[in-house]
């Protein structure tokens, strides 16, 4: 059978199934997989089993690793949920893709601003609404479910696949790079190729690939006043208050164009180049599309280039919360003993996570000594991941582009994700090899918000591009 008629018959099997994908789907987004929940750990764990199963069913080979313990931040430990690697097919004959995934989610809760229950895939105008529909469930199950299609039309599968499935990348993947470091002699030997389908398209009908992303570092910052919480009409004026130091001190992070006050945090950010510029030329963006997706009157940036320049080239700070802090409806006149901010920084080619780390440890303790004040503080990196950059013009990207073409007639625009994957880079290291990322979701599929959705249309031509990028790397 010619390539193409072979293309059609699996698309026409995924188009006849869409009904079966959506209640696949629908199964996992019931799991609350939330890694940041340390009381949901038996959901991450029912969503690896529930996996598990699924792959088995396949006839994929599945091995649990076991990751260790995570420390969480009262001292406690709690057992990491193991990792799922996978194996489908060992023909020394064809190429080995690997496959990497995550089965964790943000966490979500109605009375966040959803219009439905974020754990019930609820279908509203061709779009999947659920958390995890799209980050990171969806592509997922998409990979599963295009091997599926192979097998239920007896044609034999194009490459072999390794699979590896983490359930902790959400809180930064921990557990995760000490595996694969110690499975590059075996596990990840013989790999040709590595895919990540887990970001979003630029817009919400133009596909692309992407070849860089930024990485993470995530900080606590622990500020303690008092033994207890104390009444503001007796102790407020008389005491230095864990809140307003707090405050003070997140309030000196960034500015109001995005410029982070650090001293020489950009010190190691690679300087723009007239080659790199040219770059975002071509790009098809869409500003006012992009305010509308946020949500946003206007962005810092007004023009096109340099948005995505501060997306994903530029480090940026954002502030996340405040552990700690009285945050219910009403009025309780409580001075807090004890508040925990959280903010993460997105670093870029070339910041060094231990850098950042030093350099955000200087500011806190500088601005205290100014604030003259006898509060107990601390900075601790909770987190950090790697910015990660690839080659797009190494043969994978051109497998991914033909099937992009075949699929959806268009040419893919070749972009970066500001958001970071803390694992990319040690794949490339580990296996040596190209790291394609392959997003299937939309701009507007609201990852990490309120109302994650999948677009059914995504779903269903992610799967058909997922299925020619496997023929093609066959060809490679
Ligand atoms: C892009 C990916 N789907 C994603 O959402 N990654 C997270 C990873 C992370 C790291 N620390 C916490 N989460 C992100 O970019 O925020
Ligand atoms: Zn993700
Ligand atoms: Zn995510």
């Amino acid at each position: 059978m010619s390539s193409d008629d072979l293309n059609k018959r699996i698309a026409k099997y995924l188009d006849d199934h869409q009904k079966d994908y959506i209640q696949r789907l629908s199964d996992a987004v019931s799991i609350p997989s939330v890694s940041a929940w340390p009381e949901h750990r038996p959901e991450v764990v029912r969503m690896v089993e529930w996996t598990k199963s699924f792959m088995e069913t396949l006839g994929i080979t599945v091995e649990l690793a076991d990751v260790g313990e995570q420390k969480l931040s009262d001292g406690t430990k709690l057992k990491l949920p193991n990792v799922i690697l996978g194996t489908y097919g060992n023909d020394t004959a064809k190429k080995t893709v690997m496959i990497y995934g995550h089965l964790d989610v943000q966490p979500a809760q109605l009375s966040d601003g959803w219009d439905s229950e974020p754990f019930v895939l609820t279908e509203r105008d061709g779009k999947l609404y659920g958390r995890g529909s799209t980050d990171d469930k969806g592509p997922v199950i998409s990979w599963l479910n295009v091997i599926e299609a192979y097998q239920k039309l007896n044609e034999p599968f194009p490459v072999n696949v390794k699979f590896v499935l983490e359930s902790m990348e959400e809180y930064g993947s921990d557990g995760l790079e000490d595996l694969l470091k110690s499975l590059k002699n075996t596990f990840l030997s013989g790999v040709d190729y590595v895919v990540i389908s887990d970001s979003y398209w630029l817009g919400k009908t133009k596909p692309c690939l992407q070849y860089g992303l930024r990485g993470i570092c995530y900080f606590f910052l622990d500020v303690e006043c008092s033994t207890k919480d104390l009444h503001s009409g007796c102790f407020g004026g008389t005491i230095h208050e864990a809140m307003t130091d707090l405050i003070a001190i997140m309030g000196t992070l960034v500015d109001n164009k995005g410029h982070i006050l650090i001293d020489r945090l950009y010190d190691e950010v690679v300087p723009l180049t007239l080659e790199e510029e040219e770059l975002y030329k071509p790009i098809t963006f869409d500003t006012a599309a992009y305010c509308s997706e946020a949500g946003v009157q206007s962005t810092i940036q007004s023009e096109k280039d340099q948005i995505l320049m501060h997306r994903w080239r530029y480090p940026s700070l954002s502030l996340h919360g405040i552990q700690g802090a009285f945050d219910g409806c009403g009025c309780k006149t409580v001075i807090p003993r004890h508040v925990i901010g959280k903010f993460s920084i997105r670093i870029v080619p070339n910041m060094k996570i231990s850098t950042v780390e030093k350099l955000v440890e200087n500011h806190v303790q500088t601005i205290m000594k100014e604030r003259n004040s006898p509060n107990k503080v601390s900075v601790k990196l909770e987190h950090g991941g790697d910015y990660w950059i690839a080659d797009p013009n190494n043969p994978q990207y051109v497998a991914a582009r033909k099937a992009t073409v075949a699929v959806h007639g268009i040419e893919p625009d070749l972009t970066r994700e500001g958001g970071s994957i803390p694992i990319t880079l040690t794949f490339q290291e580990q296996t040596g090899k190209n790291v394609l990322l392959l997003p299937i979701g939309a701009s507007d599929d609201g990852a990490h918000s309120q109302n994650e959705k999948f677009d059914i249309s995504n779903y269903m031509n992610g799967m058909k591009v997922m299925s020619v990028y496997f023929q093609e790397l066959a060809k490679l």
